[in-house]
């Protein structure tokens, strides 16, 4: 049974230099070609959904740090507490504890540390 880590140095990688069978165990964590097919075939969604993650991640936090420049500029404040508090709302409603710890990062990510 495989249920743990595989050493990517080592016996195994050498072994996955020169055995292919080897090299897609080592590479997806099962000895099972069907199950290492699936597994291949689901992390490229995982890819292109990090991918995403990432450019809204980033797109996010340019528009948040240009409300924050217009509204300074406008001689405004540099934070709405109010609105941060309804998106940590929307966050924690939608995926619980770990949504705040989300949302924190994500308003961090545009406005800077408090
Ligand atoms: O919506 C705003 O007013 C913003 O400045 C954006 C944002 C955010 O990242 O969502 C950032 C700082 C504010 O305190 C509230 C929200």
């Amino acid at each position: 049974m495989m249920t743990d880590v595989v050493e990517s140095s080592g016996l195994a990688g050498d072994r996955a230099e020169t055995n292919p069978t080897e090299a897609a165990a080592a590479r997806t964590g099962t000895g099972d070609s069907a199950a290492a097919e699936r597994i291949v075939e689901i992390r490229e969604r995982i890819d292109e959904i990090d991918r995403t993650i990432i450019a809204l991640w980033q797109e996010r936090a340019a528009l948040s740090q240009e409300v924050g420049a217009t509204r300074l500029a406008s001689g405004g404040t540099r934070l709405v507490l109010s609105r941060e508090r309804e998106i940590l709302e929307r966050f924690r409603q939608a995926l619980g504890a770990d949504g705040t710890q989300l949302a924190l990062l994500l308003l961090r990510a545009g406005r800077g540390p408090l």
